[in-house]
């Protein structure tokens, strides 16, 4: 019989012949067809009519429910595998599905009132390339292309240009929903505010999104970005907190790659590049962002470069950060790059639907994937406890601005707090590590801390626990006066670990 240890190193050893035969064609086409197809409604359909059509659909299902005995909880009818997180959903066997798949257009674009209107199931890759050429851009750009806006929304979202302008959500304007008894509201800080400030981190358990509409901002064609070698934890604190507070800032974050080693990048806004320093990192034979990152480290202590903005964006994307190493391990490879880097990367729904148990149970024991949100007074504290519980690098440091706003997820003090996100993907080398003591223990030190943890992960925390520390007051009058009760799961019911497997 075939040992379990030896099947396990098989999968993970040949994963890439799938990968590169199979799932790298099928997500070509899957792209093509994306992308026809999105043009087709863009250009030849009244997408506003269209809206509604879609949105009476949605409130019809949810009329449907309402004539059911009602003992089952709606969630959206989205299959598992296309989620952007590293578990599957179960709960979504036992809950009423409603299907939402038809929003995804782009409705409108208000360049006056510097809006844009959008369908939940807009991706961010359709966005930025959709607002790009016309000059604007959303203050808080997701780094990888498939991301959905609702699924940012519900959940929450950060990225490199936070320290300025807070979560992706701290920019949106307005939200359209369908509630449990299949009305349509729409909400804003002045309209129905209290659900308006309670959607972020809610994951669906209020209503149904249908529409959002956010703030744009206008963009520059390039950035330019410096590079800073840090040698020790307090100079990357010292210099993190700095460039974070200064708004002329246009971007900031941190890789660290060992805890003495990191590298700082800042970004401004940019019309006129130097030719000298022009450098186009999203080229299919670029190399993979953070190991671009890294070469600063034996390099130069200073490095300077002008990169184009949509590059910039998805910088991140073409290696998943830093986690489709261990998929394709020569992927970063110049002939690989030459022959097949303009296919790379695989789509992650598809790497999800591939899966087998085994692989799943691989990253479950041998594999970190989270993302972790604690002031920036507790960055030292912090990453010295990581080093010595789980030690993960290459680790994504973005600071963020974390607003006093009512809702789940605010600072203790009465006043926006500069918070850091750490980010911990990949394979943890500390010894002693266990993925659920370990984690476990994290999230009551990280209560501790003031500190938050990104969902989409799941949580191994009580129910009890999760309430003291995601401040649920807001959330729990707004669901008794919608009248979720039977109508939506709570939130912990999606995002604890025994549901997200
Ligand atoms: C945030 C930041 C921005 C920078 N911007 C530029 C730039 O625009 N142009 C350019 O040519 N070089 C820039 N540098 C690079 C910097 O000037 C050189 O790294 C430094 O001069 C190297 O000197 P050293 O080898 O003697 O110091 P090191 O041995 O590298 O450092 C000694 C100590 O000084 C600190 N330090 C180094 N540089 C700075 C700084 N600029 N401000 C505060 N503390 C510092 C270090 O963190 C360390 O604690 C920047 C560095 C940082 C950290
Ligand atoms: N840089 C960053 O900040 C990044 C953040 N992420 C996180 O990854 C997660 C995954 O994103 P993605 O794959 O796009 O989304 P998912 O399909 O995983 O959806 C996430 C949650 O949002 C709910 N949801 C989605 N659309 C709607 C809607 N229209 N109405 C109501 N609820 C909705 C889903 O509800 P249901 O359970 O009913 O399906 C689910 O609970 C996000 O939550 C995001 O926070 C991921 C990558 C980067
Ligand atoms: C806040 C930020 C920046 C979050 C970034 C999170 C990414 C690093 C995550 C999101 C989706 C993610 C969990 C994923 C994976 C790696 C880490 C990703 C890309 C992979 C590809 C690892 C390999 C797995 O077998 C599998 C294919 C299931 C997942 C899919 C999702």
């Amino acid at each position: 019989m075939v040992s379990e240890a030896f099947l396990e190193h098989v999968l993970k050893k040949y994963r890439w012949i799938i990968v590169i035969f199979i799932l790298l064609p099928l997500t070509l086409l899957y792209d093509i067809y994306y992308y026809v197809r999105q043009q087709v409604i863009q250009y030849l359909k009244d997408t506003n009519q269209d809206h509604q059509d879609k949105v009476k659909l949605v409130q019809s299902q949810v009329r449907d429910w309402i004539k059911t005995d009602q003992s089952k909880p709606m969630c959206t009818g989205r299959a598992g595998w296309k989620s952007m997180t590293l578990r599957e959903p179960k709960y979504k066997s036992t809950m009423y599905p409603v299907d939402l798949e038809a929003l995804d257009a782009i409705l409108s674009i208000d360049e006056a009132k510097k809006t844009v209107r959008v369908e939940p199931y807009v991706t961010m890759g359709q966005l930025t390339r959709y607002l790009l050429p016309k000059g604007w851009t959303i203050p808080v750009v997701i780094e990888l292309d498939d991301v959905t806006v609702g699924g940012i929304v519900v959940g929450q979202g950060l990225e490199s240009s936070s320290h300025k302008y807070g979560m992706f959500q701290n920019n949106c304007i307005s939200y359209e929903l369908v509630l449990s008894d299949g009305s349509l509201v729409s909400c804003s800080k002045d309209n129905e505010s209290d659900l308006f400030h309670v959607i972020p981190w809610s994951y669906g358990t209020l209503g149904f999104l249908t529409a959002i509409e956010i703030q744009i901002i206008p963009v520059k064609k390039y950035v330019q970005l410096q590079y800073v070698a840090l040698k020790t934890l307090p100079d990357l604190e010292h210099h993190l907190k700095k460039e974070a507070e200064n708004k002329a800032n246009d971007f900031v974050e941190a890789i660290m790659f060992s805890k003495d080693q990191s590298v700082l990048m800042i970004g401004t806004f940019c019309d006129i590049p130097d030719p000298s320093k022009m450098n186009p990192i999203g080229r299919w034979y670029k190399p993979w962002f953070f190991e671009h990152v890294r070469s600063f480290i034996t390099r130069k202590k200073y490095a300077e470069e002008y990169i184009p903005i949509l590059d910039y964006y998805h910088r991140y994307t073409k290696a998943l950060f830093w986690e489709i190493r261990d998929i394709v391990s020569f992927g970063n490879h110049p002939l690989f790059r030459f022959l097949l880097g303009w296919l790379m990367p695989p789509k992650v729904s598809l790497l999800k639907l591939t899966q087998t148990q085994t692989i799943k149970n691989l990253y479950d024991k041998h594999h970190v994937v989270e993302d972790y949100l604690v002031p920036m007074t507790q960055l030292r504290s912090i990453v010295d406890y990581f080093h010595h519980n789980i030690e993960v690098y290459p680790m994504w440091i973005c600071p963020f601005l974390l607003k006093d706003l009512p809702g789940l997820v605010h600072p203790e003090n009465a006043e926006d707090t500069l918070y850091v996100d750490l980010g911990l993907y990949g394979e943890p080398k500390a010894e002693g590590y266990h993925s659920k003591k370990t984690i476990s223990a994290l999230e009551t030190y990280l209560g501790k801390l003031r500190g938050f943890q990104m969902l989409y992960a799941g949580v191994y925390q009580s129910k009890e626990e999760f309430r003291v520390n995601y401040d649920h007051s807001l959330y729990d009058r707004v669901r008794s006066k919608l009248d979720c009760n039977h109508a939506f799961p709570v939130i912990y019911d999606k995002v604890n670990r025994v549901v997200r497997d």
